[in-house]
This record gives C-alpha cells, sequence and structure tokens, in this order.
C-alpha cells in the first residue's frame, strides 16, 4: 500500500546477508507512521503478543520470520538446537486464536533439513519466510478479484447506487503482508470506479477499525463512516447496510469462524434482516483438523486494561485514558464464533464458496 507517495507491505527485509527484519508498528495508527526494527525472536515474540502487528496473515509471516530469526539467534550466539525448539515454541504460544501461526511455522520449519550449518539453516528460514510473505499478499489480491463479482451484483442491483458495506475491527493490508481480505475486493471495486460507502465499527476494546481500517480507507480514498459497535443492528433494520465483510482468524472444517469480538452480534443482526454476511479470507486461516468452531477454537483472553482504557491523542501526544473507576474488573475476550449456519459464504484466494463440502475440497 502507498503510504505518503512509498509503497509499503507490513512486513519486510532489506538487502544483505542475514539481515533484521522491519515491520509497521501498529501501536502508533493513526496518528504515528512508525517502523520498527526486530532483531531477535524474542523481539518478534514481544511484537506478536503485545500487537506491534497483528491479524491473522500477518501474525502468520511474522511468526515464519520468528523462526528465520531464531535460527540466525542460535547463529551468532552458538547455540544448540534447543534454543531453537524454544524459540519456536514461544512464538507459537504469543497469540492461540489466529490458526495461521501454527501454519506458517509448519511450513517453514520442514524446510529446514538437519545436517546443515545454523547459517545455513538461517539462510533457507528466510528464504521461507519471504515466499510465505509473497504467498500472503498474492492470496489477498486473489481475494480481492474473486469478492469483486459479489459488490458487482449488488451495484447492479441498485442501479449503480452507492453499495454499502458493513466491516468489523481491520481485515484490511495491515492485517496481511498487503491488500487485505475483507477489505481487498472493496479496494478493488474502489478503484474500478463502483460507488460504494463502508461502515467501519470502532471495534472496541482495541480499536482497530477507528485506528487502522479508517486509516486505511482514508488513504486509498474509499468513502467510509466509523460508527459505535453497537449501531450495526440500527442500520441494517433501516436497509443502511447491503452486505457485511469480515475477516476471519480460524475457520473450523463446518465453516464455524472465529473473528474479532463482536462478529457473532453483527452476523445475527444481519441474518435477521437478511443481508448477506460474508467470511473473507486466505485458505491459510482454515483449520481443516478441527471439526467445528464452537467451545473448540480456543478463545484469547487479553488484558482487562484494553477494556479499562483507551489509547487516543492528547494534546499532540498518544495517551491511554482510564474510562471507567480505577481496579474495575474488567473481562476480555478478544474473539468470538460466528456458527456457519449464519454465514453467507467465504471469499478465498481459490474462490467463493458457501458449503462445507466445497470448504474442505480447498485443503486438496
Ligand atoms: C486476518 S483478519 C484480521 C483480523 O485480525 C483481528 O484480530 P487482531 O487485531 O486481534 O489480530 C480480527 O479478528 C480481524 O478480523
Amino acid at each position: 500500500m502507498r503510504v505518503a507517495d512509498q509503497y509499503y507491505r507490513t512486513i519486510w527485509v532489506d538487502e544483505g546477508q542475514l539481515p533484521d527484519v522491519q515491520i509497521i508498528d501498529q501501536r502508533y495508527l493513526p496518528h504515528e507512521f512508525h517502523i520498527e526494527t526486530i532483531s531477535s525472536y524474542k523481539q518478534m515474540a514481544i511484537a506478536i503478543k503485545e500487537m506491534h502487528l497483528r491479524g491473522a496473515g500477518l501474525i502468520g509471516v511474522a511468526g515464519a520470520f520468528g523462526v528465520y530469526l531464531a535460527y540466525r539467534d542460535a547463529f551468532q550466539a552458538n547455540q544448540p538446537m534447543v534454543f531453537v525448539d524454544g524459540a519456536i515454541t514461544e512464538i507459537l504460544n504469543t497469540r492461540p486464536t489466529a490458526v495461521n501461526l501454527k501454519w506458517a511455522i509448519d511450513k517453514v520449519c520442514p524446510r529446514v533439513a538437519s545436517g546443515l550449518t545454523l547459517e545455513e539453516k538461517a539462510h533457507i528460514a528466510l528464504d521461507a519466510a519471504k515466499q510465505l510473505a509473497d504467498h500472503d499478499a498474492e492470496s489477498c489480491r486473489l481475494i480481492g478479484l474473486h469478492g469483486l463479482p459479489l459488490i458487482e451484483e449488488i451495484s447492479e442491483r441498485k442501479k449503480g447506487g452507492v453499495v454499502n458495506i458493513l466491516t468489523h475491527c481491520n481485515a484490511g493490508w495491515l492485517a496481511f503482508t498487503d491488500y487485505g481480505s475483507a477489505l481487498s475486493p472493496i479496494y478493488l471495486a474502489h478503484r474500478k470506479g463502483i460507488k460504494l460507502h463502508v461502515w467501519v465499527d470502532e471495534t472496541r476494546p482495541r480499536n482497530q477499525g477507528a485506528a487502522l481500517t479508517t486509516w486505511e480507507l482514508l488513504n486509498e480514498g474509499v468513502p467510509h463512516t466509523l460508527i459505535a459497535d453497537n449501531t450495526g443492528g440500527h442500520l441494517m433494520q433501516n436497509q443502511m447496510v447491503d452486505m457485511v465483510i469480515t475477516g476471519a482468524d480460524r475457520i473450523a472444517a463446518n465453516g464455524d469462524t472465529a473473528n474479532k469480538i463482536g462478529t457473532y452480534l453483527k452476523a445475527l443482526a444481519a441474518h435477521d434482516n437478511g443481508i448477506p454476511f460474508y467470511v473473507a479470507a486466505p485458505t491459510s486461516t482454515i483449520d481443516f483438523a478441527l471439526a467445528e468452531g464452537l467451545g473448540k477454537i480456543p478463545i484469547e483472553e487479553r488484558s482487562g486494561n484494553e477494556v479499562r482504557y483507551v489509547r487516543g491523542l492528547y494534546n499532540g501526544n498518544i495517551v491511554d485514558m482510564l474510562i471507567c473507576p480505577e481496579n474495575t474488573p474488567a473481562v476480555n475476550y478478544g474473539f468470538d464464533i460466528t456458527p456457519a449456519r449464519l454465514i453467507s459464504g467465504f471469499i478465498t484466494e481459490k474462490g467463493v464458496v458457501n458449503n462445507i463440502k466445497l470448504l474442505m475440497n480447498l485443503n486438496r
């Protein structure tokens, strides 16, 4: 994506022998644009856990680069393989819900054959991580292509009138290496001249919608309006939403989908109002080993401080403001499960599918 006339991916390495990893540090957006240099696996594990970067696809790619850094750390400090194994387990445990993390690490690790030096292993892991980053970006580009006809169809039905799309959290460019999942078809439709408007859920507690999705849409010139999380139902009852597109962090084999907390309520409201509800995700987000999602997909619980405080700009400084009495107990479930029956279809890099059988076929 272009930011201030320069093209960026969300994660990359510069030229050179076994380079550091660069990421866009999302904690400061939309107010400041920071790039963080990641120089060790430990730093990468912290970046994933503390959400310097986030979004299922990007978490996966970052995990892959974390494996590379673990080999590089071991090579540079002359550590045994047990160090690398421990590092990989640590990276795997940073965020439990997005299955892309395991998917990516499972892709990189078998590529590193035993019998090689640690330096050679680091080079192989680096190449594998770079390939996964390219794969992630290409998958998202294809999600855009496959999702586009769904928007075009509504536009045609409305005789070129504005297509109103509601989205939750940030499933855009920032959540992947490039393009995004839910936002990818929206960007493509906008570039093709289709009139559209996006309702952006603020997405408490961390406000990925308010902070990140609005920033992305503004950058791309896509008309949008920020709404409080509780507004969607009212908009849907009043014919102000034509479709909902969200991302996903893990899709079970029956189609049950984990996504940012609050997604389920949007799906219920969409169902009640006959509004199509699509989940856009690469097939790396499908957990084919998990028969169903309800009660089975691990739900990340984060610090209650993310609920007690809200981050914002005050007098030119980024500050966290307490919004309740100090020490008020707060619970912070990061995700909820939307049952498959509420989902109209899945927009993947292999096409749009709406039933379990077709979803399973994508694994071939
Ligand atoms: C890959 S879709 C983006 C996805 O990421 C969000 O979670 P988080 O910001 O906690 O990483 C959310 O569920 C979005 O839909």
